[in-house]
């Protein structure tokens, strides 16, 4: 479904991604890991249009989207949330996944001005889907709650949730157990697996969490100075000689379990 083929990312003198090769096929949870500053928010970005690889390719579904911009990428089905969580904190929670939904409008600016059927029949739409995520989500009795009086736990599933709002076929996550309690990530683990069901979805996913990458992932790989040293199942990861060199000295990533 998604493939980078000999990606390599240069920012001046810095080597961020280098001869990266990653597979991705549908409807599976891939992880990607590696120490701080291995480069793996730069692969979402590059997937995402955001940077425009100085070499190699990436391809999504039939198509090169290498050099496409990155709303071309997001209407093609490719969605993502933050590290750092992007809400609109003054805004309720319900209104912050209605916004996410606007990516898709189809009537005109004319349509809302004159609050037409079209205008009010689709928005009616909007409002449906959004209750509908929002009660998947466990987040629905708190839709009229500002999204900075959430809890943190709950912002980063409202990220989920406005992600949602496109239909990606595709989703990126970064760091989605980043500050949750261990409560919250086992939520998680399970909500990861079970949008991708409801939702036919693939995931790629960035997370520091181990706990989180060995249950829900089905393959993993591996990023070191910008470069891929290893690709496999999680056993085969946990296990691998230079996956445990590049984390020595990185603190307690859970590879001892
Ligand atoms: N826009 C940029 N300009 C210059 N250097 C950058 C830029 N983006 C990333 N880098 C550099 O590229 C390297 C990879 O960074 P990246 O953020 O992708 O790592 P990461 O694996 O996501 O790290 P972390 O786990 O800390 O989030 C780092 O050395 C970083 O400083």
């Amino acid at each position: 479904m998604l493939k980078l083929k000999g990606v390599t990312m240069n920012f001046g003198g810095i080597i961020a991604l280098n001869n990266v090769e990653i597979d991705v096929d549908e409807g599976k949870i891939i992880g990607l890991i590696g120490p701080n500053g291995a480069g793996k928010t730069t692969v979402f970005n590059v997937i995402l249009g955001l940077y425009t690889p100085n070499r190699g390719y990436i391809r999504f579904e039939n198509s090169d989207i290498t050099n496409k911009k990155t709303y071309q990428i997001a209407v093609m089905g490719i969605s993502r949330t933050f590290q750092n969580i992007r809400l609109f904190r003054e805004l309720t929670v319900l209104d912050n996944v209605r916004i996410a939904f606007h990516k898709n409008v189809k009537y005109s600016l004319l349509d809302a001005i004159l609050r037409n059927k079209k205008f009010i029949k689709e928005e009616e739409e909007y409002l449906k889907k959004a209750e509908e995520l929002l009660k998947i989500f466990g987040l629905y009795e708190k839709r009229n709650e500002l999204a900075k009086n959430l809890p943190y736990g709950e912002q980063r599933k409202l990220e989920i949730v406005r992600a949602l709002a496109t239909s990606p076929k595709l989703l990126l996550l970064d760091e989605p157990a980043a500050g949750m309690n261990p409560q919250e990530t086992q939520e998680l683990k399970n909500l990861i697996k079970f949008i991708k069901e409801k939702f036919n979805l693939t995931i790629l996913l960035i997370e520091h969490d181990m706990s989180v990458v060995m249950d829900i992932c089905e393959r993993i790989y591996v990023l070191d100075y910008g470069e891929v040293i290893a690709e496999g199942t999680p056993v085969e990861i946990k296990r691998n000689p230079r996956v445990i060199k590049a984390y020595l000295g990185e603190g307690d990533f859970g590879f001892a379990s």
